[in-house]
């Protein structure tokens, strides 16, 4: 660190940047100054280390990310509100290669996520990066082609902010979709597993979208987490499925995030298995968390991509690719279930 020090950029919130203190300056990366105008960083520090001629660009971010105040959760929404005449009560949030849906809404308005003050924005193949509200048979939904991982450098309260935006849209139900790695072993390739809880592996490291000072407006400093998938929607998903003659691939379990990127070791998986995972990600949580703690209904289904791989002498792995092509194959029934289901979340939602 002390090497590192020894040449430094600070960078504050407006973006410009000097040099601090001797060294070669090889590099300057500058990201968006929104997204640190914004956040009322207290400043970066972007150290730019020279390892003896070699090319080396380090960042170093000195204090913390501070989330977003409610007031600029709320310019992100009167912003949405006033694109777009849809007044939608019902959430999407779209997973890798499940971004589908959004292109089955009729009347769309369509916001890529550089466009909308205050968001992040998507990184990763599969998720497109735009919000997306119309109608899905005639409800009003808004859908996030696209997701924001804690992978991708985000702290997860970033990562949870659109639900946020959401919910002062007037979003009150939420479907949470994602890829993940079936672990359990009655689970196949193209499995959809409806979440029934989840272990919050970040939580228990001490990170939560919710560490920070805690804002009423948005829900309990303590909220409660037994009961986040609500099971009026999980018993309704179970009798759609079962019209759907989809009964055999539908699978009910308990789903964990892990930081990634990496994909999981074998010991790392037969740890998860014994404290009872049945589908490993790298997402999901931190927006539970938040829709739950700001009092959202919260269904949520996972697709299985991928067998996680539990012995140690094979030439299998998991990657991205085939996490993308199994979505692409399952996506129409993910879409009709998913349509479905916000047929009948609405109808409950008039009747109360
Ligand atoms: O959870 P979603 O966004 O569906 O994506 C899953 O698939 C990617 C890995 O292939 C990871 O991003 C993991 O979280
Ligand atoms: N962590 C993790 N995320 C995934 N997303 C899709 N498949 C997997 C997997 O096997 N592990």
């Amino acid at each position: 660190m002390s090497s590192l020090l020894n040449n430094l950029i600070v960078t504050d919130p407006s973006g410009s940047s000097r040099k601090e203190s001797g060294g070669n300056l090889i590099h300057l990366q500058q990201r968006p100054t929104e997204d640190m105008a914004t956040q009322g960083n207290r400043g970066r520090l972007r150290a730019l280390a020279s390892g003896g001629g070699s090319m080396c660009l380090e960042e170093v971010v000195i204090g913390e990310e501070i989330p977003y105040p409610y007031e600029v959760i709320q310019e992100s929404a009167e912003y949405l509100l006033s694109g777009t005449r849809h007044r939608p009560k019902i959430g999407v949030i779209c997973g890798s290669g499940l971004g589908g849906l959004a292109d089955q809404l009729d009347e769309r308005d369509v916001f890529p996520y550089e466009s909308i003050p205050n968001f992040p924005v998507s990184t990763v193949v599969g998720h497109a990066g735009r919000m997306v509200i119309g109608l899905l048979s005639g409800v009003p939904v808004m859908c996030m082609q696209g997701r924001f991982h804690a992978y991708e450098g985000y702290p997860l309260w970033k990562c949870a902010m659109p639900v946020r935006v959401m919910k002062l849209m007037g979003v009150e139900q939420i479907i949470v979709t994602n890829a993940a790695g079936g672990l359990n072993p009655g689970f196949k390739v193209g499995d959809i597993m409806i979440i029934k809880d989840h272990i919050n592996m970040q939580g228990f490291a001490g990170d939560s979208p919710l560490r920070g000072r805690n804002d009423e407006r948005f829900g309990p400093r303590f909220p409660a987490m037994n009961n986040a998938y609500d099971k009026n929607l999980r018993d309704m998903a179970k009798k759609i499925v079962a019209d759907m003659n989809l009964s055999d691939v539908v699978q009910e379990g308990v789903y964990v995030m892990l930081g990634g990127p990496t994909y999981e070791t074998v010991a790392e998986l037969k740890l998860l298995r014994v404290v009872g995972v049945d589908a490993v990600g790298m997402s999901t949580v931190p927006e539970v968390v938040v829709a739950r703690h700001c009092g959202m209904k919260v269904f949520a289904f996972s697709l299985i991509t991928n067998q996680c791989i539990m012995q140690y002498d094979t030439d299998a792995t998991a990657n991205h690719e085939e996490v993308i092509e199994v979505a692409d194959k399952r996506k129409k029934d993910l879409q009709e279930l998913a349509c479905r289901l916000i047929v009948k979340m609405a109808v409950v939602d008039q009747d109360g």
